[in-house]
């Protein structure tokens, strides 16, 4: 289990930080974020519907541990509500689209998924379960306001159950709905056992484990077309749950406006298009914009506006959104990088915070640790190898709090 702590920034305490020392040293980050695949995928601006803004937005996505039936449940949830002409129904393969992901059936890039219920819209991210792409959970998870924690009744509670509801509530997602899925796969006292399970791991974690939601069914039935009490019931009752217990989060549309890159792309003859959760403030064609990070600070202005592949009259908080921007090359941009209003934000290369170390319990490692450790530091969109200096103290152990220093190495 990997060690993994918190870090409140004293200055912009709004901002938490992950470091998830996980993968130790990253290499060359910038090579690395280019080396990243892309995950949304705009292909062409021209003859774009009008995104419709007639419910609250609203950003979830699929957790859990690796083969539980995320990415199946997203198919699923797509396939219903298609049928209620709430959702475009896609295919496991149209989710799981990389050669890669279809060589291995496992996912490895998160994806964005729209649909929505009588209530609101939603954009869903399929996050992948196996160890190896934490840090793309991360990212994915950084940008929703809720999550569905999927566990297959056929295994229960598994490594990566455990660490993705630890990071999830690290990274502040304070609603966890449960699908308990392959319940068409184990006997009675075994689904029984595992909802036991769960909710004992959410108490743990800090959730309200004896009352979370919780649904049993299963993902493959409902894109089956099997057992429908197992299959589209579920499906429905989980979306009904998803309604009910994840609240739609008040969004800063006031503050000057700021995206976390999450993607970039090029479109032939348009020009750079970049893509992430639009954290604050409301972004329309014409605008001026600043790149920041990775040391470069580049201006530009926003030339169109999109989310789901339907043009945005304005892109507000919380929309999952592409912006086309005006002559930037496709590398002058690099995930992690922030897009932001000019002149409102400024990279820095170091950071101060308050940090809990979690105990070996907990998640987190089972050493003390002094300064000069290096680490992987996690936020929005950006990750950074770093080094860190504890001030006041000559070493930290698990369970205790400390106020740290860490800058880019
Ligand atoms: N019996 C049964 N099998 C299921 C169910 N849901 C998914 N599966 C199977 O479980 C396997 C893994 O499903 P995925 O949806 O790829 O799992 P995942 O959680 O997205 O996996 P990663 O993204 O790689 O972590 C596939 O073979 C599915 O067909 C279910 O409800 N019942
Ligand atoms: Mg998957």
């Amino acid at each position: 289990m990997a060690a993994c702590r918190v870090l409140r920034l004293l200055a912009t305490p709004r901002l938490s930080l992950s470091a998830h020392p996980l993968h130790g040293h990253s290499g060359n980050l910038i090579q690395r974020a280019r080396l990243l695949p892309a995950t949304i995928q705009i292909r062409s601006y021209a003859e774009k519907k009008v995104y419709q803004r007639d419910k609250p937005h609203c950003n979830i996505g699929t957790i859990g541990h690796v083969d539980h039936g995320k990415t199946t449940l997203t198919a699923a949830i797509t396939k219903v509500l298609s049928e209620k002409k709430l959702a475009l129904a896609k295919r496991y393969d149209e989710i799981d689209n990389a050669p890669q992901e279809k060589a291995r059936g496992i996912t490895i890039n998160v994806a964005h998924i729209e649909y929505s219920t009588e209530n609101r819209h939603y954009g869903h991210t399929d996050c992948p379960g196996h160890a190896d792409y934490i840090k793309n959970m991360i990212i994915g998870t950084s940008q929703m306001d809720g999550a569905i924690l999927v566990v297959a009744a056929t295994d229960g509670v598994m490594p990566q159950t455990r660490e993705h509801l630890l990071l999830a509530k690290q990274i502040g997602i304070d609603n966890i709905v449960v699908f308990v899925n392959k319940v068409d796969a184990a006997d009675e006292e075994m689904v029984e056992l595992v909802e036991m399970e769960v909710r004992e791991l959410l108490t743990e974690m800090g959730y309200d484990g004896d009352n979370a939601p919780l649904v049993k069914g299963s993902a493959l039935c409902a894109v089956e077309e099997k057992s429908p009490e197992l299959g589209a019931k579920a499906i429905e009752e989980l979306m009904a749950e998803v309604d009910k217990n994840i609240p739609t989060p008040q969004r800063e549309l006031d503050k000057p406006f700021m995206l976390p890159v999450e993607s970039v792309y090029s479109i032939a003859g348009r020009g750079t298009v970049v893509g992430g959760r639009l954290e604050r403030g409301v972004i329309k064609k014409g605008m001026e914009c600043e790149f920041l990070g990775f040391g470069k600070k580049i201006k530009s202005t926003v030339t169109g506006v999109e989310m789901f592949h339907q043009t945005l009259n304005e892109a507000q908080a919380g929309d999952q959104m592409a912006a086309l921007v005006r002559g930037l090359k496709r590398d002058d941009v690099l995930k992690g990088m922030i897009m932001a209003k000019p002149g409102t934000m400024k990279a820095y290369d170091h950071v101060e915070g308050q940090v809990y170390v979690l105990t070996k319990e907990e998640g987190g490692r089972a050493k003390p640790f002094t300064s000069y450790l290096n680490m992987q530091i996690y936020s929005k969109t950006w990750r950074c190898s770093a080094q860190i200096l504890i001030p006041e103290k000559e070493m930290v152990m698990p369970g205790e709090d400390a106020k740290w220093l860490s800058w880019q190495e």
